[in-house]
């Protein structure tokens, strides 16, 4: 039995792939193949032994040590892309709740009192208060056109707003998918000067930290609307409540609450629900869940965050999967102790990524225990299992 570690609520559906015949899969269990979860903290959890992958159900991989699994040579899985529709609704959401003063107006609405014409009465004096403006004509800036950000870029053009992006990584498939009007910013500076809404759409890491910082909020037009739908740490949160309250900034609509924001009547808080609709949390796990178990029963990588996409078919007998140091000789010593103990190699496919670098070996006989045992001991092997 294969055993499975789960944190936070994974989604049903997704479990559902793991069939109950081969694998144990629980919230506690001890010595697990592999764990599966969403924003659960793993930072500062030591590392069971047992663990051969880890599988965040979700984009954002921040509260992954992934660089530690990666030392130890275990891949890390996600789901790009499968939550991102619903992020990009919430995104439209957000600025219609902020351009039109919805939460406030319906704070007020809800502690209306009297009968029907006193109501009427009260709300046609007030409602002035609550005027807002339109989404149509206005300008937003899309920081980061990855799957979330290339949706949202699209879904506002099509709402009538000019839309400008900045993204240095951007893959051809996202360029691909963008539509032909989003216009492309020089920086982020030139990006962020220039809108009346500026939505964040980056993964948070050491360049990311803080990159919507005081210096850059004062660049930004007064009267403009943040959305952060990304991570808390993108941003500085002490520099965004000066400017609400200077009125520099029109609102800040974000996921992340925080104790300062959460009492801020120009902070729209929500409680981390970009990702939480049905179909979102099915896609995400089934999609994890998925890589995950190819990758326990074949040893196939395919979106790792740290690792390199390694699909190999299965032929008959036995597999090995090998992770090492992307350093030269290493498919040499692997290939020559398995020649020495006369092992005859079936098939062999060797990718590397960055610091790290995967094999998976096909052989017509069983690895005797003895070879498996030099190889685990050739300096730069990382991790070696029978499959
Ligand atoms: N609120 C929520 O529930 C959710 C939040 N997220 C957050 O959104 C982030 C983005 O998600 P996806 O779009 O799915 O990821 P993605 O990986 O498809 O896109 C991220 C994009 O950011 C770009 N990027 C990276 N560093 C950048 C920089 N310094 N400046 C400009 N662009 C930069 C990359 O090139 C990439 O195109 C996630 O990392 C996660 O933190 C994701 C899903 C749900
Ligand atoms: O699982 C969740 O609800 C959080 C989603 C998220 O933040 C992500 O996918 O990066």
């Amino acid at each position: 039995m294969l055993k499975v570690l789960t944190y936070d609520n994974i989604s049903v559906a997704g479990l559902e792939r793991l069939p109950r015949d081969r694998y144990e899969v629980a919230s506690e269990i001890q010595h697990p193949d592999a764990i599966l979860l969403r924003s659960h903290n793993l930072h500062g959890v030591p590392i069971p032994e047992s663990v051969k992958a880890v599988g965040r159900a979700g984009a954002g991989v921040n509260n992954i040590p992934v660089a530690e699994y990666s030392k130890r040579g275990v891949p890390v899985f996600n789901a790009p892309g499968a939550n991102a529709n619903a992020v990009k609704e919430l995104v439209i959401a957000g600025m219609l709740l902020a351009a039109r003063n919805i939460c406030e107006a319906w704070d007020y609405a809800r502690q209306l009192e009297g009968g029907d014409d006193a109501i009427h009465r009260q709300v046609e004096k007030t409602k002035k208060k609550f005027a807002g403006f339109e989404l149509a004509g206005k300008t937003l800036g899309v920081l980061g056109l990855g799957a979330i950000g290339v949706r949202v870029a699209n879904a506002a053009t099509s709402l009538g707003m000019h839309v400008s992006g900045y993204d240095p990584l951007l893959t051809v498939e996202s360029a691909w998918q963008l539509s032909s009007s989003v216009a492309r910013a020089a920086s982020i500076d030139d990006l962020i000067a220039k809108v009346d809404f500026l939505t964040l759409h980056v993964p948070l890491n050491d360049q990311t930290r803080h990159l919507v910082n005081g210096a850059r909020i004062s660049i930004m037009r007064k009267g403009a609307v943040l959305l952060n739908f990304s991570r808390a740490g993108i941003v500085d949160d002490p520099r965004v409540i000066e400017a609400l309250d200077s009125g520099h900034l029109h609102a800040y609509v974000c996921d992340f609450p925080s104790r300062a924001m959460l009492s801020h009547p120009r902070a729209l808080v929500l409680p981390h629900l970009g990702a939480s609709t049905v179909e979102a949390e099915e896609n995400c796990a089934v999609l994890v869940a998925d890589r995950v178990r190819d990758f326990l029963e074949n040893g196939n990588i395919r979106y790792s965050v740290n690792f390199p996409d390694v699909v190999m078919s299965r032929t008959e007998g036995v597999r090995l999967g090998i992770a090492n140091e992307n350093v030269p000789k290493m498919v040499g010593q692997i290939s020559g102790a398995l020649a020495d103990a006369n092992l005859n190699i079936l098939d062999l496919l060797n990718k590397s990524r960055g610091e790290v670098a995967y094999t998976l070996i096909d052989l017509n006989t069983e690895v005797p225990a003895e070879t498996l045992n030099h190889i685990r001991g050739i300096k730069g092997v990382l991790s070696v299992r029978v499959i």
